[in-house]
């Protein structure tokens, strides 16, 4: 395991990664957090127990892992930024930012560092994230099993050999829990017009979700039959399912998945000055 973590970036995502290895029993001074802003860092810092820094060189310089957690719009200024302190210590660098890609980033880095390309969610904060990742050529099979580890501690891993792949997971997983979220809002809206509290229907929706989903990944039958055991022949489920299909989920599915990945494109061309 890594001896020290700094998180570049104490936003969202980096938060739920952080506590999701407190809670895996990962020590808290074990790892840095920065921010521009101790402001921000502040609440981490009291709730988690971590160190923090609002300088980004100097927080680098005392890990053997660095993950990349900014906003992709300004990675660049960032990484530049971090440049001689990271050509310094050579930690193995984690981006988990969308869409840009592991050269890119590589690169405002000064070159030659071992790279992994991360696509996490949020889920990682409660021990049920599932993270795709991607190793660029200088990535040693220790620095490869440092981030199965890391990642592993907040939830589920897999490795993906073409890097152009991380789009499809970011579609799959890293934007997903947004869809299931988008789906309780709805269902509560639903409920509470036929005449549920809202706290009722969203109880019901989420402990729900929460079972069909453990369903599914206990059981050796595949969605389509666990669905249709939902099903009762002339019974209620077949006609909420029949609009649905109606109403073509699938085409919406996978359209809406189909812009996720386009727009991580789109990222990686805008930002890394590719035409
Ligand atoms: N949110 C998600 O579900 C997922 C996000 N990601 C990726 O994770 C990355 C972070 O996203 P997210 O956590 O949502 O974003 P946030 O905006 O929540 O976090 C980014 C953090 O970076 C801080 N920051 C800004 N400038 C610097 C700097 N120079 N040095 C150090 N920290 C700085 C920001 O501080 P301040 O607010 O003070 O500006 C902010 O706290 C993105 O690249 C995104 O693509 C990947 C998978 C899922
Ligand atoms: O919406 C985003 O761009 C980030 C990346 C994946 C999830 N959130």
């Amino acid at each position: 395991m890594a001896n020290h973590i700094t998180f570049i970036g104490a936003g969202n995502m980096a938060s739920a990664i952080i506590g999701g290895l407190i809670d895996s029993g990962f020590s808290p001074s074990s790892i840095t957090a920065t921010s521009p802003d101790d402001a921000m860092l502040a609440p981490v810092r009291e709730r988690l127990g971590i160190h923090t820094d609002t300088d980004n060189n100097a927080a680098v310089s005392q890990a053997d892992v660095v993950v990349l957690a900014v906003k992709p719009q300004i990675m660049r200024q960032v990484c530049e930024a971090m440049r001689d302190s990271v050509q310094r210590q050579k930690p193995l660098i984690i981006s988990i930012a969308a869409g840009l890609d592991a050269d890119t980033i590589d690169g405002w880095l000064g070159g030659g560092n071992a790279l992994v390309r991360c696509m996490p969610n949020t889920p990682s904060l409660v021990g049920y994230g599932a993270s795709g990742l991607f190793a660029n050529t200088r990535v040693s099979t220790e620095q490869r099993d440092i981030a199965t580890e890391l990642m592993e501690a907040v939830g589920i891993v897999e490795w993906v050999d073409d890097e152009a792949l991380l789009d499809a997971v970011t579609a799959v997983s890293g934007s997903a829990p947004a869809y299931f979220f988008l789906m309780f809002e709805a269902m509560e809206e639903a409920g509470v017009k036929m005449g549920l509290p809202a706290a009722t229907a969203r109880r019901l929706a989420i402990q729900t979700a929460l079972g069909a989903a453990t369903m599914a990944k206990q059981s050796d039958k595949d969605p389509a039959t666990l669905k249709q055991n939902v099903m009762s022949p002339g019974g209620t489920t077949e006609q909420a399912i029949a609009h649905l299909e109606d109403a073509n989920l699938r085409g919406t599915m996978e359209a809406a998945m189909q812009a996720c990945a386009k727009r991580a494109q789109e990222m990686a061309k805008e930002l890394s000055g590719t035409p």
